[in-house]
């Protein structure tokens, strides 16, 4: 394993703290249709919405892996770029959502410039070719093979995934498949990211606190941060990361289709517990999400037609108007199996626009 991953250069998870209860399910066993796996993950989808996706034994699993470990090593690279190469791409100048975008820690550099907590999201659409291309640093263009490689094969493992998913919920085969077509413009997307050391601060925890708000999210880190909150409580717990899994959680669209039978679990990342809090902390995030032009509302057929009736209806959004609209804080919120749930306390609020009438104001503690 060693040689594969590069968790062990780092310093070590801490000792001391309470970590989330994820299974973990492997990804080889899910290919080749274990029964028992299957139903672990089913169940793992409906009661957390996170899990360890043990990527060894898989071919797939394991060219994942590799490149994610590759695609680590270069986004240390890209970030070590100049802050005002980055800014000419990153949202005021590039896109709203695909592009270069910060915030300003309260620690400064030996210059006295604020250090940044830094993330790229780059489309999948522009990473095989199927939109006019979004400018990009050239150093995303040298590692163009990676990128496609990379995304082609999460994409290959969130299809298994929503293969499983589809048998358990009893669909028409195919139904998952269907609204989440490689070939078709979506929102997928794979994000660098990078946080610099920094002091545990409680409000910029809160702040950070989301559910995702694709289809199904791939995660692979290197330093404990994550965080996700144990349903129905309070409490918050470190996901401890695993050399050779990937983290993978379910994002609102599955709640959406599902009538809340999946969970979307919230979770956030704060800085790195105990010996690693000195490291900057890197991860790669790979999200899918259902085609631009699904319009995000309960599927009919299979379990999901027991499902409890909504009470609000809320106006039906495409995915790619939900992406648009949560993905620049316009709908400061988390989605649960209640529906939409403002962030209340949020500054943003004010600001979120007449197209989300219908959405109930309700909030609550999140869970
Ligand atoms: O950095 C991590 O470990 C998680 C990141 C995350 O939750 C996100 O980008 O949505
Ligand atoms: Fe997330």
């Amino acid at each position: 394993m060693a040689s594969l991953t590069s968790h062990h250069l780092l310093p070590p998870f801490a000792t001391d703290v309470k970590t989330a209860p994820l299974v973990s399910v492997s990804l080889a066993k899910l290919e080749a249709g274990d029964s028992d796996t299957s139903n672990a993950f089913f169940k793992a989808c409906r009661e957390l919405g996170f899990f360890y996706l043990d990527m060894l034994g898989s071919e797939l699993g394991e060219k994942i892996v590799s490149e994610a470990e590759q695609l680590n090593a270069f986004q240390k690279e890209f970030f070590k770029m100049p802050y005002d190469v980055k800014d000419e791409y990153g949202r005021p100048h590039l896109h709203p959502f695909y592009a270069y975008r910060y915030n300003d820690l309260d620690v400064k550099d030996k210059n006295g410039v604020a250090i940044r907590a830094e993330s790229y999201n780059l489309r999948k659409d522009d990473i095989l070719g199927q939109c006019e291309r979004l400018a990009c640093p050239p150093i995303i263009l040298e590692k163009q093979e990676l990128f496609n490689n990379y995304v082609v094969h999460c994409r290959a493992a969130v299809d298994c995934l929503l293969e499983h998913l589809n048998r358990h919920l009893e669909l028409p085969a195919g139904t998952l498949a269907n609204l989440h077509r490689i070939s078709e413009r979506s929102g997928d997307h794979v994000r660098l990211v990078q946080a610099p050391p920094s002091e545990y601060n409680e409000a910029r925890a809160q702040r950070a606190e989301h559910t995702d708000f694709g289809s199904i999210t791939v995660l692979f880190n290197w330093l404990g941060g994550l965080q996700i909150r144990v349903p129905d409580t309070t409490d918050w717990v470190y996901v401890r990361p695993i050399p050779g899994s990937c983290v993978v959680n379910l994002g609102d669209a599955m709640v959406k289709f599902t009538a809340g039978l999946l969970r979307s679990n919230i979770h956030r990342v704060v800085p790195p517990p105990g010996e690693q809090a000195g490291e900057s902390r890197n991860s790669l995030v790979f999200f899918s999400r259902p085609e631009d032009a699904v319009v995000l509302k309960r599927l009919e057929g299979g379990l999901i037609d027991a499902q409890p009736v909504e009470e609000n209806v809320e106006t039906p959004m495409t995915a790619h108007e939900w992406i648009m609209a949560k993905g620049t804080g316009q709908l400061p919120g988390v989605y649960t199996k209640k529906g939409f749930e403002w962030k209340e306390n949020d500054a943003r609020l004010k600001n979120a626009p007449a197209l989300l009438n219908g959405m109930p104001r309700a909030v609550a503690s999140v869970a």
